[in-house]
């Protein structure tokens, strides 16, 4: 690396909501040190390519439509159900390295296409071996119900995974063989309604998980409101949010999470970042990388935010990194540039450190080095350790 000083992103913004850096410098050097972004929602670990729905919904499907047909989510399930464990950590390992190669020092992964207890613990393990043998931090979610189980209503879906799931996740984490972060749950009309989603929540939290589900996404469903009576650390979605809802979140000091890929792509309403922002709501942003979103890279995140949600660049920053550790409730020591946190951070090359939102797409160039806890893990296109 350069013997150089770097200037660093955060510290250069009055508005930024986060903490300011420490150690930044200005300097002539057209380099900027950025804290490693952090990605607040993924679906990565899956089998089975759902190309074929783009092309659907291109020609005028909607998700739901596709969903209650037996693809969406249902597909990628049978997919996941029959892959091999070797093969969902060999396509996630892949995965998380185009991530961190876009900058993404910390990601939060969600369970979520098993359903089954066996599949989802598959999942869950496959998140685990990443945790401990990867050179990038994973915030590990049990989505068990992401779905309602084909021949079961949402209520026994419910029962099931307070019974069976939570119990045999609650032995595991005791043992010390997998470490679970949140619990999520697809709170939707045609999926969990309010009253499954807060018992599965409620039993989830009774076992040291920190809420962290899907609400208000495609229609107006109160999620944001009884996730702020429950204590959630974070909602995601939120484009059908109702205005108590922001209200309650802000009071909550709940983290909304906004995925603007998933509003691009299915061409929803732009979830109301303003409104929020206004109300004193923590904003928060994920790619949601799923196979209905395909998109691994945070800076183009950013970006739409900026352009669809009409988030300022400094916000798009913070809700990218210091607001999106606080959704993972590791805000003490992620997300920003202070001593005593860990040491992630990205380096790019450019004049302004404001490229990096701007460029859009132009990330794989800008990016000059991501180190992680202090070590060089990827610099330009060369690996260093994975
Ligand atoms: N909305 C629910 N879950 C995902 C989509 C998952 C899928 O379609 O496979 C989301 O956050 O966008
Ligand atoms: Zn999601």
């Amino acid at each position: 690396m350069r013997r150089s000083w770097y200037r660093c992103a955060a510290s250069g913004s009055s508005t930024c909501g986060g903490t300011s850096c420490s150690g930044s410098r200005c300097c002539t050097t057209p380099a900027w040190c950025w804290d490693g972004l952090v990605d607040a929602h993924t679906h990565p670990v899956w089998a089975g390519d759902r190309v074929h729905e783009f092309a659907m919904k291109l020609a005028g499907a909607t998700y739901m439509e596709i969903h209650e047909a037996g693809g969406g989510i249902h597909y990628t399930v049978e997919h996941t159900r029959n892959a091999l464990e070797e093969e969902l950590f060999s396509s996630f390992q892949h995965r998380l390295l185009r991530m961190l190669r876009a900058g993404t020092t910390l990601v939060e992964c969600k369970s979520g296409y098993g359903l089954a207890l066996e599949t989802e613990l598959k999942m869950l393990r496959v998140i685990e071996r990443a945790r401990r043998e990867l050179d990038i931090g994973v915030s590990s979610t049990y989505c068990g119900a992401h779905s309602v189980p084909k021949g079961k209503t949402a209520s026994e879906a419910a029962d099931d995974i307070i019974n069976n799931h939570l119990p045999k996740l609650n032995d595991l984490m005791q043992s010390g063989d997998l470490r679970v972060d949140n619990i999520d749950v697809f709170c939707e009309k045609g999926v969990f309604d309010l009253n499954s989603t807060r018992r599965i929540l409620q039993a989830g939290k009774d076992i040291g998980l920190q809420i962290n589900f899907h609400g208000d996404e495609l229609h107006p469903m109160n999620s944001a409101e009884l996730g702020a009576e429950l204590g959630a650390q974070a909602i995601s979605h939120l484009e059908e949010i109702s205005d108590k809802g922001i209200e309650a979140m802000g009071s909550a000091k709940c983290a909304a999470v906004l995925l603007p890929t998933t509003a691009y792509i299915l061409r929803l309403n732009q979830p109301r970042a303003r409104d929020m922002l206004k109300a004193g709501v923590i904003v928060a942003l994920g790619s949601d990388f799923n196979p209905n979103a395909y998109c691994y890279a945070m800076p183009m995140v950013m970006h739409l935010a900026c352009t669809n949600m009409k988030m300022s660049m400094n916000e798009a920053l913070a809700a990218a990194t210091i607001n999106a550790a606080y959704s993972l409730g590791k805000s003490q020591s992620h997300g920003s540039l202070e001593v005593g946190k860990q040491g992630d951070v990205i380096i790019i090359n450019s004049s302004r450190w404001e490229h990096l939102i701007y460029q859009f797409g132009g990330h794989q160039e800008l990016i000059k080095y991501v180190i992680v806890k202090g070590k060089i893990v990827y610099q330009n296109d060369r690996v260093l350790s994975f």
